[in-house]
């Protein structure tokens, strides 16, 4: 297996209103928050917090991928069924090929929370060496999401190439088959 030393780790906020200073952006902070309590393996991130809509999400995310050279992209917001709400298609635009159990398990677990949680389109995909992950914009969906999927996170960035990350068995266990 080829190592690299330091996994980059993309965060994208989509929000008209928080782009625009109308409120602050919390999901995003959040969400790296989340990453530095969780692995233990060297990495950096890089943030975006940009209007909602189909080209700004699909040309940062092609950016992240190709040439910030992300291995993980996550998103917040635009999730829903707003006429703005567009992240769902333009990840699909930059990811094609999607990972549908994320999204389904995201969804569950929501449930739990809102009965609002069906309104989130989220889904993961892949672009390359790069899996993306949507959330949703509410701060509380942050950690219910990431930990829900983070334990299978490891091996689907193993299984696309992209970098070797670890997380802290007393926060995440991450799944990988034996013997890789
Ligand atoms: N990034 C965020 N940081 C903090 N709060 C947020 C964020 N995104 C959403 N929220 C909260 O969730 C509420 C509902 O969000 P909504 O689904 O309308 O957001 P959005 O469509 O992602 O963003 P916007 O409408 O600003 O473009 C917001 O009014 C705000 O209180
Ligand atoms: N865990 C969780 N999931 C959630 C929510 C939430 O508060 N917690 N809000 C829901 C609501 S109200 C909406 S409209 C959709 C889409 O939100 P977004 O457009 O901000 O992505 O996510 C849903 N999923």
């Amino acid at each position: 297996m080829t190592e690299k030393q330091e996994a980059v780790i993309g965060v994208v906020t989509a929000s008209d209103r928080a782009s625009a200073g109308v409120y602050e952006d919390i999901s995003g902070p959040a969400i790296a928050a989340y990453f530095e309590k969780v692995l233990t393996t060297p990495f950096r991130i890089e943030r975006r917090l940009i209007p909602d809509g189909f080209e700004s999400v699909r040309d940062t995310l092609i950016e992240l991928a190709d040439n910030f050279g992300c291995d993980l992209v996550v998103t917040t917001g635009g999730t829903g069924p707003s006429p703005r709400d567009l992240t769902p298609e333009a990840t699909l635009a930059a990811a094609p090929r999607e990972l549908p159990g994320f999204g389904e398990l995201m969804r569950k677990v929501s449930l739990a929370q809102t009965p609002t949680a069906i309104l989130s389109r989220q889904l993961a995909a892949h672009r390359g060496k790069c899996l993306v992950i949507n959330l949703p914009g509410k701060p509380a969906a942050i950690e219910l999401c990431l930990d829900a999927v983070m334990p299978a996170v490891p091996y689907c960035l193993d299984l696309i190439g992209a970098a070797y990350i670890e997380t802290d068995p007393a926060r995440v266990v991450a799944f990988r088959p034996k013997g890789k």
